[in-house]
């Protein structure tokens, strides 16, 4: 390896780099290229946004005096080129696994890392934050945001432009510009910046208070030096954004053109390039969703479905196919999609707004004061509930029990499997009374499965699974096989448990709930989020009855702490929320 990239080998730090001669600067990127790709074959992950920032980040690192110059990498998910040439390139290989480097930056990971980032459209907000605070304490370092177009179109960054625009502050922002979020890009900005690339002016940055230069060609390094070098030089006060045209993707090895540009990919043989896929055994909790809301959808001609910026994560794309009209990509705005919903179902239509948990956090106002206060029935369809694997903390769906299920008038579901979640969707889509939310993981939905089986649940009634007389497991969402073999185990030891499936967190079944804790010495309640969601609800309930004498308690949630990335078992396990975990609680809960 290191003989073919003899450049990276002699400069593996920012410090490094500016002393390599700008004629050496194209090779240094073709090298940092060459092991982006060595190391993406044997990691995967984020891939496309990387490749296209190759040259950007040789640039950025070679002008600038980083870590002393602040850089903010938006979303950060094209951050692994800017590991490597910040002294990361040993670890690189372990990115996203257990122990490993963290997937996005992050300050305590490295001083090149200045603000974590991973949620888009920030990196404005805090860059203006640190200029003023290098203004405010007589500072002189520069401070620079890089922005993806997608990321572009989140209302912080215009917040963060309006604010910026107004102030004589020096900040610099590197619009990446590559016609992409993870699907290609949309809305009007998107066109906007079309026109700017063929170089029609004046620009809407110019219009908010901002310098504008270019767009430059970023993937000309000689072009992007005198950019980047003039922005650094000027005297002038007040913000600049720079306009640099990228291809995502840019030289990826693969055979075959990829819709999304290879945004993320998985491992990779370094030779032939065959992706190293395993075969799945069975469809995902976002390809049953879809699968259902297309169902739903066919009997629902006011049945409508709204995405921010994720319609393949969501599945939105299989039902984009069948119902383009009927499908909405906001771009990343998830507050603007949730109020999008509420106006659509004012006016009598079927609103499924499908969003990410941990995306959805964004737009909790807009639940509350948009949608649940007025009592609209929004569908709230949230992916990735619960741990979610590689993408670690930052992405973790972790709290949107307790959100969720805080509020007056919202019905909240989580189901076990596919089985349970077919009949969510049919669930919500028949509900009309006012919101509705159902919360599934990211991956394989187990369990028993008949596609036909679409019968509504009647609101708030859970599921006695199985009947013992030691211990009554109380379980919400999809923790359930964990559960069913943490019980097969006690059995095994000769503790008899009775498992429930709660199936809503909102209603509670008060029936179901109290005639547990009448019967077992110990009630255990099962869930994959946070301290203060399901368990919280059940604990009032029993306390509230005076039942909470009748039985001991145990809540298996969460820890209350960020776990941190790796594969999902190993998640569960560090989060004391798989069978083995499940068991060992209730063992010594008995014990005591
Ligand atoms: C608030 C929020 N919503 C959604 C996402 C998921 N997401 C990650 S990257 C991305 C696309 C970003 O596009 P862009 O900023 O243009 O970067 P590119 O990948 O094109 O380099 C999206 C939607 C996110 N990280 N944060
Ligand atoms: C960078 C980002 O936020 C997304 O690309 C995210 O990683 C997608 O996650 P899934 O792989 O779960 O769709
Ligand atoms: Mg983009």
């Amino acid at each position: 390896m290191d003989k073919l990239t003899p450049l990276l080998d002699r400069a593996p730090t920012p410090e490094a780099i500016r002393q390599l001669s700008p004629a050496d600067l194209p090779r240094l990127a073709d090298e940092l290229r060459a092991e982006v790709i060595a190391a993406a074959a044997e990691t995967g992950g984020h891939f496309g946004a990387g490749m296209g920032v190759i040259e950007l980040t040789v640039a950025l690192h070679h002008v600038f005096d980083t870590p002393r110059d602040r850089l903010i990498w938006d979303v950060s998910h094209q951050a692994y080129p800017h590991k490597i040439l910040t002294g990361r390139r040993d670890r690189i290989r372990s990115i996203r696994q257990r122990g490993g480097l963290y997937g996005f930056t992050k300050r305590e990971e490295s001083a090149y890392d200045p603000f974590g980032t991973a949620h888009s459209s920030t990196s404005i907000s805090a860059a203006l934050g640190m200029a003023l605070a290098r203004d405010l304490t007589g500072g002189d370092n520069h401070v620079i945001a890089v922005i993806g177009d997608g990321a572009i179109t989140g209302g912080m960054a215009w917040e963060a432009m309006n604010h910026a625009g107004s102030l004589p502050s020096r900040l610099i922002v590197i619009l990446n510009d590559n016609g992409m979020s993870i699907a290609p890009a949309v809305g009007a900005l998107n066109d906007h910046l079309s026109e700017l690339r063929k170089g029609r002016l004046p620009s809407v940055f110019e219009g908010l208070g901002f310098r504008h230069e270019g767009p430059v060609d970023g993937h000309d390094m000689n072009a992007l030096l005198a950019a980047l070098g003039r922005a650094r030089d000027s005297e002038e006060s007040g913000p600049i954004l720079i306009h640099v045209v990228t291809e995502k993707g840019r030289g990826h090895p693969f055979r075959a053109p990829d819709k999304e540009h290879y945004h993320a990919v998985p491992k990779f043989d370094p030779v032939t390039f065959a992706f190293k896929t395993a075969k799945p055994n069975a469809p995902t909790f976002t390809q049953v969703f879809a699968a259902s809301l297309i169902a739903a959808a066919e009997r629902d001609e006011r049945l409508v479905a709204i995405t921010a910026a994720m319609p393949s994560g969501t599945g939105l794309d299989i039902f984009a196919e069948r119902f383009p009209h009927r499908t909405f990509d906001v771009g990343i705005a998830e507050q603007h999609a949730v109020t999008l919903a509420a106006g659509l179902a004012s006016e009598g239509m079927t609103p499924v707004c499908a969003i990410y948990s941990t995306f959805l956090q964004r737009g909790f106002d807009q639940v509350v004061h948009d949608v649940a206060l007025q009592r609209l029935p929004v569908r709230f369809a949230i992916d990735r509930a619960g741990l979610v694997g590689q993408d670690g903390a930052t992405h973790a769906g972790s709290f949107d029990l307790g959100y969720m299920s805080m509020l007056p008038g919202m019905v909240v579901m989580a189901p076990a499997d596919a089985a349970e979640l077919r009949r969510m969707v049919a669930t919500a889509i028949a509900y009309d009374e006012g919101p509705i939310a159902f919360r599934y993981p990211r991956g394989e939905a187990s369990g028993i499965d008949d596609p036909q089986e679409r019968r509504p649940l009647a609101i708030g009634r859970g599921r006695l699974l199985r009947e013992g007389g030691d211990v009554a497991i109380l379980s919400l969402g999809a923790r359930l096989e964990a559960v069913m073999a943490a019980a097969q185990d006690l059995a095994a030891a000769g503790i008899e448990a009775s498992v429930a499936d709660a199936r809503f967190c909102k209603p509670l079944d008060a029936e179901l709930v109290e005639g547990l804790a009448r019967h077992h010495p110990l009630l255990v309640t099962v869930e994959d989020g946070a301290v203060g969601g399901f368990a919280a609800h059940v604990l009032q309930h029993l306390a509230g009855r005076d039942l909470l004498a009748r039985t001991r308690f145990r809540a298996l949630t969460l820890p209350d702490r960020f776990v941190a990335h790796g594969a999902p078992a190993e998640q569960y396990a560090d989060a004391g929320l798989d069978a083995r975990a499940i068991a060992a609680a209730i063992r010594a809960a008995l014990t005591v």
